[in-house]
């Protein structure tokens, strides 16, 4: 019996169509569907260009042989699939528990059409329930932090297991923020975007044109 995250995987796989250029999203259920297409390629020939969202997801598609080229490379995507964290029933959605969300948004971006796989546990009425990572430059930091922690979001540090500041793939600092239920998503977006030091944050509103989820009865596709 397959898992959910590999159910998602594989039937997200299912929109990729020879020639495209597909966003290679990151994290465990994304890891799911690139391994899906690197079997697509070796046994059917599949002839697609990849664009990754991270070191991670470079590193997994390379040694299934996706061929790669960044985000630069290419006029655009075709279609991006990842995965995400909370996704409310406006298709407003937190990413970046993974740490990868400035790539991702970039890739986003720049796709045509955009997936989301996700399992049942992550649909809410409200986002809350996941934090907002948000990636800050390292210089002036802990101001950004304090004003943060000033403004009630209850801002923790993410860390490495030696204690250390995590340090993305983009060489920024990630700081959480807590914020038990965001009413409006779109103004705390703002917020964040004009918070000098901030690099990006992982509040991805209705940018996805599709959601695959699966739960206990099976997979099903929301849509905008
Ligand atoms: O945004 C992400 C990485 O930055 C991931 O897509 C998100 O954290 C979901 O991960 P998983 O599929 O492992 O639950």
């Amino acid at each position: 019996m397959m898992n959910l995250k590999e159910q998602v995987g594989i039937k997200a796989a299912e929109f990729v169509k020879d020639g495209m250029t597909v966003g290679l999203g990151t994290g465990s259920t994304a890891a799911f569907f690139v391994a899906e297409l690197g079997r697509r390629i070796r046994e059917e020939n599949l002839k697609i260009t990849g664009v990754t969202t991270s070191n991670v997801t470079s590193e997994q598609a390379s040694k299934l042989g996706i061929p790669l080229k960044s985000i630069d490379e290419v006029d655009s995507v075709d279609l991006t699939v990842d995965g995400a964290d909370e996704v409310d029933a406006d298709l407003n959605g937190i990413k970046g528990g993974g740490a990868a969300l400035l790539m991702e948004k970039i890739v986003a971006t720049y796709s045509k059409d955009y997936i989301w796989i996700v399992d049942e546990s992550k649909l809410s009425e409200k986002l809350g329930s996941f934090k907002v990572p948000v990636e800050v430059v390292p210089y002036g930091a802990e101001q950004v932090f304090r004003k943060f922690k000033k403004a009630g979001y209850a801002p923790t540090w993410r860390l490495r297991e030696s204690g250390e500041k995590w340090l993305t793939d983009m060489q920024h600092y990630l700081i959480d923020l807590h914020i038990p239920e965001i009413s409006k998503p779109e103004q705390l977006a703002n917020e964040l975007d004009l918070t000098v030091g901030v690099v990006e944050h992982g509040l991805f509103n209705k940018m996805v044109n599709k959601v695959i989820v699966a739960g206990k009865d099976g997979v099903r596709i929301i849509e905008k």
